[in-house]
């Protein structure tokens, strides 16, 4: 399976968001990619006030774009995340949504782990001002020229928190997507060895389609989307633009790395639901 992230500097802008994220994904498509994953926010990335009134439904005007990139271009599509309508008006759910080359809905995640965090050198940020935490780890399969895979979703600051990975390896993931906007500041020094440690203790390839640069004057982003294999190994990382990378995941290498250090059946300690 041939996999493509994009990299993108999201703006207040969603027209302008929308016409990147086309231009993007028919680049991907035409070097062949099976699956298309966008980062955290694609369509939008402004401040949280108007972040509430751009959100909308599953069935809105935002997923429907995507829907119809997936269509147009006949990948998979992983939007990283869009605001969504929460049953709290004064909140969004923050939503990564899997569709399948037909456009329709394969799975939905909505971020667990709000990032309240006072950033040192930068924002303070309180996401859960704004957004509604999710309740439920996602797995949903993905079904590619070389077979069915299932993938484990998670967004963002859920990458700081490996019993979630752990849960969804448990229900069978063998990839792991963590479509982000991670900080410039955070960035730097936690983005690459959080992902290195998630493939490497799960085993798993690791999927990270991140935003870079500046937004809207008030925060930048760490780029660096990165592909992990399951060995630890980095097959791909972008440099500072918009763009897209690309890389083949092997399932017969994942088996092999399994199979000569069975790390997930020698585990002794930890959640009850741990496969037999
Ligand atoms: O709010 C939006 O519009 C988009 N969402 C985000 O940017 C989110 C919440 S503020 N960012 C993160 O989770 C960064 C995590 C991070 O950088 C870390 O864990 O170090």
């Amino acid at each position: 399976m041939k996999v493509s992230l994009v990299q993108l500097c999201s703006t207040r802008a969603l027209e302008r968001n929308l016409t990147r994220c086309r231009q993007l994904a028919e680049q991907a498509a035409g070097e062949g990619a099976d699956w298309i994953l966008f980062p955290e926010n694609a369509p939008f990335l402004g401040k949280d006030a108007d972040k509430l009134a751009v959100a909308e439904t599953i069935d809105g005007t935002i997923v429907d774009q995507f829907r119809a990139i997936a269509r147009d271009t006949g990948c998979w599509v992983g939007l990283g995340s869009f605001p969504e309508i929460s049953p709290d008006a004064s909140r969004t759910y923050n939503t990564q949504v899997l569709l399948d080359p037909a456009g329709q809905t394969s799975a939905v995640y909505r971020k667990i782990h709000l990032f309240d965090v006072d950033v040192e050198g930068g924002r303070n940020y309180r996401e859960s001002d704004s957004v509604a935490a999710g309740q439920s780890p996602v797995t949903a399969t993905v079904a590619a020229p070389d077979g069915d895979h299932t993938v484990g979703l998670s967004v963002c600051y859920d990458l700081r928190f490996p019993e979630l990975y752990r849960k969804l390896v448990a229900r069978g993931a063998s990839v792991l997507t963590v479509p982000s906007a991670f900080t410039l500041q955070t960035g730097r020094d936690h983005w690459h060895p959080l992902l290195q440690a998630r493939a490497i203790e799960n085993q798993c390839y690791v999927l990270a389609p991140n935003q870079w640069g500046n937004h809207f004057g008030q925060r930048s982003s760490y780029g660096h989307s990165a592909i992990y294999d399951p060995w630890g190994r980095m097959l791909a990382c972008a440099p500072e633009k918009e763009c897209i990378v690309t890389a083949e995941l092997d399932f017969e290498y994942l088996q092999d790395v399994r199979q000569r250090m069975p790390c997930l059946t020698h585990r002794r300690v930890g959640p009850d639901d741990r496969k037999k």
